[in-house]
């Protein structure tokens, strides 16, 4: 995959994990797990708390490394996670030109914060952001390299729930335009069922089950099928019965 930027410099094929083990100490946290994303493709992931989500990320991000196994990753990758990370002595343009190398650079950030609704804040100070604009510059920081693969770890897990229906509106919107691969780690199901194509549930270091979502925007406000779904994940987390 990355060996092969050079002749291919656009649309690499997705995520391949194959029986990956990361242990710690004698703590097993990836079990030979086996996950395999398709381009363009938004899977979410869903576990209970500790169950090793945020280690198979910073496996994908190239932060980390397996025990075993294989992992196959594009070569452009973008981390969000759940706390913005800003640097608060930049402005809000710095913030995501960072890195950046080009006579366009400055532009194309521009473009991408207009894009995540942030046209007229590129002086702003992080601090004078709110938790939902600051989520937004994390987008934009994370899109403006065009990366193949998006890694989002609860990336609105601090919003207020309303802020949190903005940020899925937005990031169905991203995806139109930027078509990368995302993989998104949430705590909650109705998040999941609201964005993905794919929702894979991790338990016992392993992908558990794995739910195509055919769902169709009318079907994600309210039917029978999202609640059909919305039970059968909540049952493969163990929580059946609880709303
Ligand atoms: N660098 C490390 N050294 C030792 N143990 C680690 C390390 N990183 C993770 N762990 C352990 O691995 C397990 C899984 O952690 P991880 O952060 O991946 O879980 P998670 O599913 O993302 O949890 P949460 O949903 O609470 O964020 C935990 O028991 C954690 O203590």
């Amino acid at each position: 995959m990355s060996s092969t930027m050079a002749t291919k410099p656009r649309r690499q094929t997705g995520v391949v994990v194959e029986q990956v083990v990361r242990q710690f100490g004698d703590r097993v946290v990836l079990d030979h797990l086996d996950l395999t994303i398709a381009d363009e493709e938004l899977v979410i992931l869903l576990g209970p708390s500790g169950c090793g989500k945020s280690t198979l990320l910073r496996l994908l991000a190239g932060l980390d490394r397996p025990d075993g196994g294989r992992v196959e990753v594009p070569a452009r990758r973008a981390i969000v996670f759940q706390a913005d990370r800003l640097l608060p002595w930049q402005r809000v343009l710095r913030n995501v030109t960072l890195g950046l190398h080009g006579a366009d650079a400055e532009q194309r950030a521009r473009d991408v914060l207009a894009e995540v609704g942030l046209a007229g804040r590129e002086k702003a100070w992080p601090k004078e952001l709110s938790g939902g604009e600051a989520q937004r510059v994390s987008l934009a920081r994370a899109l403006v390299s065009e990366p193949e693969l998006v890694l989002l770890d609860e990336p609105f897990a601090a919003l207020d729930a309303i802020t949190r229906l903005r940020m899925h509106d937005l990031v169905r919107a991203l995806r139109t335009k930027h078509q990368a691969a995302m993989l998104l780690v949430t705590h909650d199901v109705d998040e999941a069922i609201a964005l993905a194509d794919r929702i894979v549930v991790m338990s016992n270091g392993r992908i558990g089950t794995s739910h195509e979502v055919h769902l169709t925007a009318a079907d994600r406000e309210a039917s029978v099928a999202r609640e059909e779904l919305r039970a059968r994940l909540l049952e493969d987390l163990g929580l059946a019965g609880q709303h």
